[in-house]
C-alpha cells in the first residue's frame, strides 16, 4: 500500500473508504450496499460483542436465535411500526423456478419474528391460532412468574436502503445488511421496563466511551424522531467533527404495551383476585378479555450495530490512516526490527524482537513482531500506521545494546525509549494513556461543537460552521418540522455533494444541567412557544 491518497479534511468520503480499504477493514462486494467485513474490522466487532455479552448476562439476558424470515401477515400486523419503513423490506418471492405461495420478508428487525401471539386476542386470527399455540415469545410467558423475560440476538438484518444517487452508501454507517445485537424484553410493570431501558443505554454509552474512546450524549428522542412502534426512545448521540453531523449511535426503546396488545402477550395480573374457574375458561374462548385479571406485558427493545466501527474510524482516523483505540485493537503493539544490514547480527535482533513479544503476550498484551523479509522498516512503519496499531516498538542494535526499545504512539506520533526491563508494565500503562487521551481529545472536540443557541438567527450559521446547536426547545412536533425546513437553506453556496440538509432534533439530553435552567418566559428560538428542555439539533447521518 502506498499510503492514504485522500486528505480527511478535503475529501472525507474518499478518505473514509481509502482508509477502510488500506487498513484492510473492508472490501467491496458485487451487491450494492453490501460490504465484506475483513478480520481487521470483524475483530473490533468481536471485542464489542465479548464485552457487551458479559454485561447483559449479568442483567439476566439470555442469547437466543430466531428465524430470519417473517411472513407478511405477521410483519404487517403492527401497523404504525411498519408504515414508512415498507420500502426498506426485502422479500423472498421465489425458490428455484417456482414462486412462493406467499412472499416472505427477510427480517429488518425481529419484533414481529419474536412476538407473534400465543393466545387468542381476536377472532380475526385463523382458527389454527385459536388454541394456546406455543408460538415463540408468549410461550415463555405463561405466568407473571416468568417475567421479566430477557432475550437478545446477535444477527444480521436487511434494510434495502434506497438512496438518492448523491448520498453514497457508507460502509458500516448505512448498509443494506448489517450486523447488530437486538435485545427484546418483557416486564410485568412499566417501572421494571423503564429501569432496564436506562441500564442498557448506559452499556451503549460505555461501549462507545470506554471501548471505542468515542464520546456520546445520552438522551431521549423527540416524538417525531422516536421509533413509531414504541412508547419512547432513548439514544446515545455521537458527532462526526469533519462533517459537523450528528449520528445516532445506538437506541434503547420502551415499547410500552403497543406490541403486547398487538400480539396478545398477556399474563395473569398477580394483583387480580383469584380468577374464578369460568374466568380461566374464558381465556380459551375466541376472545380474550384482558380485564379478566390479565394484563398486557411491558416491553423494551434495544439495538447496537456495526455502525459503531464506522463512527470509530471517522472520529479517530487521520491522514496516515486508521487510529485504533487500544481496548479494541486486535494488535496493540507491533515490534519492528531495525538497523539490519550486512554488518549487523540480525539473528540477535530477531531474537530480541521475539522475546519482547513473548514478554508482552505473557502480560496479556496483544503484540506481534513484523519479521517479514524483503520489506524495509519504513515500509513496515507505514503499513502498521495505516492499520492503526496503537504502539510500535523499534528494536535496533543500539537499542539492544542499551536494553531498550524505541516506542512510537500512533495517536500522537510521540517517540520515547522504554527500558526492556519491566517493559510489560510500561507498555500497559502507555496503552491506558493512549486510550484515555484519545477519548479526552474527541470529547473536547465534541463539547466545543455543541453551541447553545437562544436566537434563531444563530442556528444556520452555526450549523454551516459544522456544529450541533442546543436550544431551549418547545418540544412541539410541528415546530420540529419547521426547524428542519428552515435550516435546510445555508448561507454558504451548497457543496453539491453534501447538501446542507435541514437540522433534525438529535436528542433531549438527560444532563440538562450543562446549560442554564429554563425559566418561565424562556421562549423557543424557532416558534416563540414556552421552552421546555434544552434539545440538540443538527444535520445528521
Ligand atoms: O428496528 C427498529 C426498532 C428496534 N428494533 C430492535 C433493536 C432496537 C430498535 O432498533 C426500528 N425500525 C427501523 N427500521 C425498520 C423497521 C424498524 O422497526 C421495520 C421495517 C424496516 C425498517
Ligand atoms: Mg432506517
Amino acid at each position: 500500500q502506498i499510503g492514504i491518497l485522500y486528505k480527511k479534511e478535503i475529501d472525507f468520503a474518499g478518505w473514509y473508504t481509502d482508509v477502510l480499504l488500506k487498513s484492510e477493514m473492508m472490501d467491496y462486494y458485487n451487491v450494492s450496499g453490501c460490504y465484506i467485513l475483513k478480520p481487521w474490522s470483524y475483530s473490533v466487532w468481536e471485542a464489542v460483542q465479548e464485552w457487551f455479552n458479559v454485561q447483559i448476562k449479568r442483567l439476566g439476558v439470555e442469547n437466543a436465535y430466531f428465524p430470519m424470515f417473517v411472513s407478511s401477515k405477521v410483519l404487517e400486523r403492527e401497523k404504525n411500526h411498519i408504515e414508512g419503513f415498507a420500502p426498506e423490506v426485502a422479500w423472498v418471492t421465489k425458490a428455484g423456478n417456482s414462486d412462493l405461495e406467499e412472499p416472505i420478508a427477510i427480517r429488518p428487525t425481529s419484533e414481529t419474528v419474536m412476538y407473534p401471539c400465543a393466545l387468542i386476542q381476536t377472532a380475526e386470527l385463523p382458527m389454527f391460532l385459536t388454541f394456546p399455540m406455543s408460538l415463540d415469545y408468549a410461550k415463555w410467558i405463561k405466568s407473571h412468574r416468568d417475567l421479566p423475560l430477557k432475550l437478545n440476538q446477535w444477527n444480521s438484518v436487511v434494510r434495502w436502503e434506497f438512496k438518492n444517487p448523491r448520498n453514497f452508501e457508507e460502509p458500516f454507517l448505512r448498509t443494506r445488511e448489517f450486523l447488530w445485537q437486538e435485545g427484546h424484553t418483557a416486564h410485568l410493570t412499566k417501572e421494571s421496563a423503564d429501569e432496564e431501558v436506562l441500564q442498557i443505554l448506559d452499556l451503549y454509552r460505555r461501549v462507545y466511551e470506554e471501548l471505542l474512546a468515542v464520546p456520546v450524549i445520552p438522551g431521549v428522542k423527540s416524538e417525531k424522531e422516536k421509533f413509531a412502534g414504541g412508547l419512547y426512545t432513548t439514544t446515545v448521540e455521537g458527532f462526526i467533527p469533519t462533517t459537523g453531523r450528528g449520528i445516532q449511535g445506538a437506541t434503547s426503546h420502551c415499547l410500552g404495551q403497543n406490541f403486547s396488545k398487538m400480539f396478545g402477550i398477556l399474563v395473569e395480573d398477580p394483583n387480580a383476585s383469584a380468577q374464578s374457574k369460568e374466568e380461566k375458561e374464558k381465556l380459551f374462548t375466541d376472545v380474550v378479555d384482558p380485564s379478566a385479571g390479565k394484563l398486557f406485558v411491558w416491553q423494551n427493545s434495544w439495538g447496537l450495530s456495526t455502525r459503531v466501527i464506522g463512527v470509530m474510524v471517522m472520529v479517530h482516523g487521520d491522514n496516515k490512516g486508521l487510529v485504533l483505540p487500544p481496548r479494541v485493537a486486535s494488535i496493540q503493539v507491533v515490534v519492528v526490527p531495525c538497523g539490519i544490514n550486512s554488518k549487523t547480527d540480525h539473528k540477535a535482533i530477531f531474537k530480541g524482537c521475539e522475546d519482547l513479544v513473548l514478554t508482552l503476550q505473557n502480560a496479556n498484551i496483544r503484540a506481534k513482531a513484523d519479521l517479514r523479509d524483503g520489506y524495509t522498516p519504513g515500509y513496515k512503519f507505514n503499513d502498521w500506521e495505516q492499520k492503526g496499531v496503537p504502539i510500535r516498538l523499534e528494536i535496533g542494535p543500539a537499542d539492544l545494546a542499551k536494553s531498550q526499545a524505541m516506542s512510537v504512539r500512533r495517536d500522537t506520533g510521540a517517540k520515547a525509549p522504554i527500558a526492556l526491563s519491566n517493559i510489560a508494565a510500561s507498555v500497559k500503562q502507555l496503552l491506558d494513556v493512549i486510550q484515555r487521551d484519545m477519548f479526552n481529545r474527541a470529547k473536547e472536540v465534541f463539547d466545543s461543537h455543541i453551541i447553545p443557541v437562544v436566537k434563531w438567527e444563530d442556528v444556520v450559521p452555526n450549523l454551516d460552521d459544522k456544529n450541533i446547536v442546543v436550544m431551549p426547545w418547545c418540544e412541539v412536533e410541528a415546530c420540529e418540522d419547521d426547524i428542519k425546513e428552515r435550516s435546510g437553506r445555508s448561507a454558504e453556496p451548497q457543496d453539491e455533494r453534501a447538501p446542507s440538509a435541514g437540522a433534525k432534533s438529535l436528542a433531549i439530553p438527560f444532563a440538562q444541567d450543562r446549560w442554564p435552567k429554563i425559566e418561565q418566559g424562556t421562549l423557543c428560538p424557532a416558534c416563540g412557544n414556552q421552552a421546555k428542555r434544552w434539545t440538540m439539533f443538527g444535520r445528521s447521518y
